[in-house]
């Protein structure tokens, strides 16, 4: 995995600061959650990381960034779009071949998505479309995820199900969560992000719930 080592790191739109100066190391093998209120820069934070690592990153955005008018099937196989020739892309839009097929499949069931391969990505629910998101970001198979609220739109036991999968496929993780129980559930270390500054930097181990509700 590439590293992530940022040291005054500063973000701004339109003249106006809203991310930095701040400072953060992401360790390989660490699974990272990103918390804190709505506006304080996570998003930004979670964009400029991968702007940094692209070439091997996953990564879920929050807009999630399906084509509506493709099949679920071809919108995860986009995870996989920069490992062929433009003749193979091609050729899959029409007919896709067996082991994409299969691949896509088997990873569609481990979402509980198997039965909608095919079915197009404008006709899903919200969760539905956070699972395709998901299934792309996993198909591509990079050693770093980069998620943005990636289970926001999952209920109770599919969440947990989704993000256990997650931290189990992706050595390294960084995940802009907005469950703090999610997080101390599943992240070894907890980045509290306020006002666009690192407010908070502690291993989940140490913290509880209310540790992380002074960032609210
Ligand atoms: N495209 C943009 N143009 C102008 N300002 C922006 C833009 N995107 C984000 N901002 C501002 O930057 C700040 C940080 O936004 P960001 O989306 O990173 O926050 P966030 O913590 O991810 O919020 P949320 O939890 O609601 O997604 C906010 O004040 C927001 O208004």
């Amino acid at each position: 995995m590439p590293e992530i080592r940022f040291d005054g790191l500063t973000a701004s739109f339109a003249g106006k600061q809203v991310v930095g100066p701040l400072s953060l190391h992401i360790r390989d093998g660490e699974h990272v959650a990103l918390v804190g209120k709505s506006g304080a820069g996570k998003s930004t934070l979670i964009r400029l990381m991968y702007q940094h690592a692209e070439q091997q990153a996953s990564l879920i955005p929050q807009d999630l960034g399906l084509v509506n008018a493709l099949p679920v099937f071809h919108n995860v196989f986009m995870g996989q779009l920069h490992e062929h020739s433009l003749w193979y892309n091609t050729w899959t839009l029409l007919r896709p071949f067996k082991t994409d097929r299969k691949a896509i499949a088997a990873l569609l069931g481990q979402l509980g998505m198997e039965e909608k391969q095919w079915t197009p990505a404008a006709s899903l629910s919200g969760g539905q479309r956070q699972r395709v998101a998901i299934g792309r970001a996993l198909y591509r198979q990079a050693p770093l995820l980069l998620a943005d609220e990636p289970i926001s739109a999952l209920d109770g036991l599919l969440a947990h199900q989704v993000m256990e999968h997650l931290v189990e496929q992706f050595p390294t993780s960084v995940v802009a969560l907005h469950d703090v129980d999610m997080a101390l559930k599943y992240c070894d270390r907890i980045v509290g992000i306020k006002d666009g500054l690192v407010a908070l930097d502690a291993p989940a181990a140490e913290l509880t719930p209310a540790d992380i509700m002074t960032l609210y």
